[in-house]
């Protein structure tokens, strides 16, 4: 598979801050990658960077095959690349119709307006000024904006942040369905069941560099994680009788983890129906991808809680977040 994306020893230092310390990931072609981490571990910084928004202090990038870092590419790579950023500037007094069907006359082969606000789920508010969206349908419209161009490679900065859960799901679909007609995208998101639902590969930084990448359902040995067995110890049983090696008693509420649940479920439940005594709130659970990036990023978040950076306002390097209203012929 071609890559899209192809990052080799990514570096970038602000004053003697180094806020990415030699990062290497590729993203194939047609996949949603997902950049996660806690605040402060260098995302925005290096989306800026593939987004051509920033300078790197060191390593390879390719975008497309190009390096954003070179000016000269960059108006290719802009008819190439969409964006859907945090912030986008738009005209407020707008409808959401005019909006997008402005910044379709910025591409050769637009979508179609009238479908991509159905596809957004915005038909209805197309008459709509744009200052009168909700949180929740502006989000929507920058996802309409971004995608207008019909790019190769769609950038998505936390692109759910502020949807209701339907909304989300909503937005999931779109993004899902413009990955089956072969759009390569690359989100950031804190949401870690945004990140289950949607991504082929994730890679986690923490404090510029990458502690864990693979797959949702493989990150950091999920796959071969132990199965968290809980019940209530049934009413006259002993701790001791548990045909299964418990972990913990809390509240009576017994944990036993294990590698074979089948076998040891058969094991728990023949026991209890043996002793005729159901199990009361009876729970079988693998770690979810939330619980496996909070054991990767726990040492991190604490020594970011910490320090002055977390509180830090960022500002969009001048043009990020204006980008969709400007021309791109
Ligand atoms: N323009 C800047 N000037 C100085 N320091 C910066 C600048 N931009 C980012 N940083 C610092 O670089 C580090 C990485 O920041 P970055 O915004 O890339 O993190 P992030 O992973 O996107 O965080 P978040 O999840 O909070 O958006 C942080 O410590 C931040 O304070």
């Amino acid at each position: 598979m071609t890559a899209a994306v192809a990052v080799e020893g990514l570096q970038k230092r602000y004053g003697d801050h180094e806020a990415v310390r030699g990062v290497d990931f590729s993203v194939a072609e047609g996949e949603i990658f997902a950049l996660l981490g806690p605040n402060g571990a260098g995302k925005t910084t290096t989306l800026e960077i593939l987004e051509g928004f920033r300078d790197r202090d060191g390593g390879r990038v390719e975008v497309l095959g190009r390096d954003p870092g070179v000016k000269a590419d960059g108006h290719w790579l802009r008819g190439q690349v969409g964006l859907v950023l945090q912030d986008i500037a738009v005209e407020p007094y707008l409808s959401v119709r005019e909006t997008v069907a402005r910044n379709a006359g910025y591409y050769p082969d637009p979508r179609n307006v009238d479908e991509l606000l159905d596809l957004v789920g915005l038909n209805e508010k197309k008459g709509a000024k744009v200052k009168d969206l909700s949180g929740g349908q502006k989000r929507r419209l920058d996802l309409a904006l971004g995608v207008v161009g019909r790019p190769r490679l769609l950038f998505l900065d936390e692109p759910t942040t502020g949807f209701d859960p339907n909304a989300r799901r909503g937005a999931w679909d779109v993004v899902r369905n413009l990955r089956d007609d072969g759009t390569t995208i690359v989100l950031t998101t804190h949401y870690m069941d945004e990140a289950q639902a949607l991504a082929d590969s994730v890679v986690v930084i923490a404090e510029g560099r990458i502690v864990a990448s693979g797959t949702p359902d493989t990150l950091g040995g999920r796959d071969s994680a132990q199965t968290r067995i809980r019940f209530a110890l049934p009413d006259g049983a002993a701790l001791a009788d548990v045909p299964l090696p418990v972990s913990d008693v809390e509240d009576g509420l017994v944990t036993a983890e294990t590698t074979e649940p089948t076998a040891a479920l058969h094991r728990l439940t023949g026991w209890a129906l043996d002793r005729g005594t159901p199990l009361d709130r009876l729970t079988v659970e693998q770690p979810t991808l939330e619980d496996v990036y909070l054991s990767l990023t726990k040492e991190y978040v604490q020594q970011e809680a910490s320090s002055p950076s977390s509180a830090r306002e960022r500002k969009a390097p001048a043009g990020r977040g204006r980008r969709p209203g400007r021309s791109r012929s």
